[in-house]
């Protein structure tokens, strides 16, 4: 079986005060859950995140992880601007997110950085979040599955199947980003399952049984139950939603149910 997944993609938002205010309101509403939990501040506030994650330690079926949005594949140098997986970890980071279709779009990301960073990012121990998804002008022509082979095949290419374990993969819709149009479950269960599909075809049966799915494009409270409920969606990479603490909170708390 494999354990629920739900992380909070805060991406550029929140003041320094509005993030603390965000973790601490996490931590008040959400009851204690059998799942992996993890929020993805920006960077500059990883330190203070992880921090006040620290000091909630003892709540033990409560283990609220921190993710990263982004890393250079590089340990060190003269990079201006970017901040390395070792850094990442440094703050207290268990999670980073790869190729966000924001990533690719607005900064060029391609597939073969993404791969270069998935590998540094497993060489040191940080568990890489593969975010994939087609936009809307690959799915009206028809081409969303050529897209999603092409974007997991190169992300993932030259990594061994224990490797491969470790990963989680976020099928996210270009189309359905912020912008309030969900896929429904089952579209997003025929992109998930075909995901998996291509997993047991590259790396084995029970490879693709123990990677964790994630849906992303515009969850919330009252979408996420039919969502959950389908077969190969282990869980949810959430932006909007993520930075309402009671809306992220009954996400949980749906899932959990
Ligand atoms: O990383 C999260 C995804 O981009 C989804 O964002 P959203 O929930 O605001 O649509």
């Amino acid at each position: 079986m494999r354990r629920i997944f739900i992380a909070g993609n805060w991406k550029m938002n929140t003041s320094s005060t509005e993030a603390q205010q965000l973790i601490e309101a996490i931590y008040a509403q959400t009851n204690d859950h059998e799942m992996d939990i993890a929020v993805c501040p920006p960077t500059v506030y990883l330190s203070a995140v992880s921090s006040y994650i620290k000091s909630n330690e003892q709540r033990k079926n409560l283990q609220i992880k921190l993710g990263a949005q982004n890393m250079h594949w590089e340990d060190k140098g003269a990079f201006t601007g970017e901040v390395s997986g070792q850094m990442l970890q440094d703050v207290g980071c268990t999670y980073v997110v790869l190729g966000h279709s924001e990533r690719r779009a607005l900064f060029s990301e391609t597939n073969e950085n993404i791969n270069k960073k998935i590998h540094k990012a497993l060489a040191i121990g940080l568990l890489p979040i593969l975010c994939i998804g087609e936009t809307l002008e690959e799915r009206e022509s028809g081409k969303e599955k050529e897209v999603i082979t092409e974007q997991l095949t190169m992300g993932l290419k030259d990594l061994s199947p224990s490797q491969v374990e470790t990963c989680t993969v976020a099928y996210e819709p270009v189309w359905a980003i912020g912008t309030g149009k969900t896929a429904s479950p089952e579209m997003a269960q025929d992109m998930h399952a075909f995901i998996r599909q291509m997993l047991a075809q590259n790396y084995g049966d029970n490879v693709a049984q123990a990677v964790r799915i994630q849906y992303g494009g515009s969850v919330k409270p009252q979408n996420i139950k039919d969502l959950i409920a389908q077969a190969d969606i282990d869980g949810a990479l959430i932006g909007g939603a993520s930075l309402k603490a009671d809306s992220f909170s009954e996400i949980i708390s749906i899932c959990s149910a």
